[in-house]
């Protein structure tokens, strides 16, 4: 059974939409997130899910519904404060400051936090290295979490594959979110990337207590970290259940496999 919501759910969604020219991208999409619930958004290439993302990120705006992040009311914001009101997510794309090492990229999402003044800044005032120290012990953390502390000073560029996924969701967890938003983070990765990312999935929840809508196209990831799976298909949320009620769920395989196909295929 899923977890059920006694309070003021983290992220409360409600009947949002977008079109694009003709197209509904999204049509009255709504989920409650729990705290620290792990939700799983699926379906088949196109449905909608990263529109979903887009719209919790300010990125676009909807064009019916509403969202709030813990009671606070969230559309028409922008994409900065978004964040700085604790939403943050990763990219189906890396999307990294390539040039810059590992331990500066996770640097630079915890600016916001920062409260040193301008003066202290440019003259390298006291304050502005102890508010500097603390980013970047807090930084090291974070990249112990996601298996990289060795590699801190390394250009980012330089990073294998798998791991630059893993620094993207060390920068997310370095804005201090509530919602943290994973958008295909096992895409291209092997299966010792995708079962190392599984366990730092795993430590992120625990140790972090934050509430996690994923985006995979991972089946067994999705099933095995999921608490609940919501799914939509041409922009409708067709299904949302328990993994196992999903993956038996007809309407899902038809979406996933059409109509033509024998049913009882796992998806997982
Ligand atoms: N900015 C845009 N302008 C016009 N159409 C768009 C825009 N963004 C998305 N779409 C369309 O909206 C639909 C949903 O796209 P979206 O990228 O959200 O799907 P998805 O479920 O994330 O797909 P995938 O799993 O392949 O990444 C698609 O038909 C897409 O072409």
């Amino acid at each position: 059974m899923s977890k059920e919501i006694k309070e003021v759910p983290v992220l409360r969604v409600q009947n949002l939409g977008i079109t694009f020219g003709g197209l509904k991208a999204v049509d009255s999409f709504s989920i409650d997130i729990g705290k620290s619930e792990f939700v799983g958004l699926i379906g088949p290439n196109g449905a909608g899910k990263t529109t979903v993302f887009n719209l919790l990120t300010g990125v676009y705006m909807p064009t019916e519904g509403s969202f709030y992040l813990e009671g606070q009311k969230m559309n028409g914001k922008k994409t900065h404060q978004v964040v700085a009101a604790g939403i943050s997510r990763t990219f189906q794309n890396i999307r990294l400051f390539k040039k810059m090492t590992v331990i500066e990229n996770v640097m630079v999402t915890m600016n916001m936090h920062m409260s040193y003044s301008l003066v202290s800044s440019i003259f390298r005032l006291p304050k502005y290295w102890k508010q500097e120290e603390e980013a970047r012990k807090k930084a090291l953390e974070l990249l112990d979490i996601v298996n990289l502390k060795d590699k801190a000073d390394i250009t980012a560029e330089n990073l294998p594959y798998g791991q630059q996924r893993r620094l993207e969701i060390a920068r997310a967890l370095g804005t201090g979110m509530k919602l943290l938003l994973l958008d295909e983070p096992a895409a291209g990765m092997n299966p010792t990337e995708t079962s190392e990312l599984l366990d730092i999935i795993n430590v992120i929840r625990t140790k972090f207590n934050i509430s996690i809508l994923l985006i995979e196209h991972d089946m067994s990831l999705v099933m095995k970290v999921c608490e609940r799976i919501q799914v939509i298909d041409y922009g409708v949320t067709i299904a949302s259940g328990t993994p196992e009620e999903i993956a038996n769920n007809p309407k899902v395989i038809e979406a996933y496999l059409g109509k033509d196909e024998e049913e009882g295929v796992a998806l997982c």
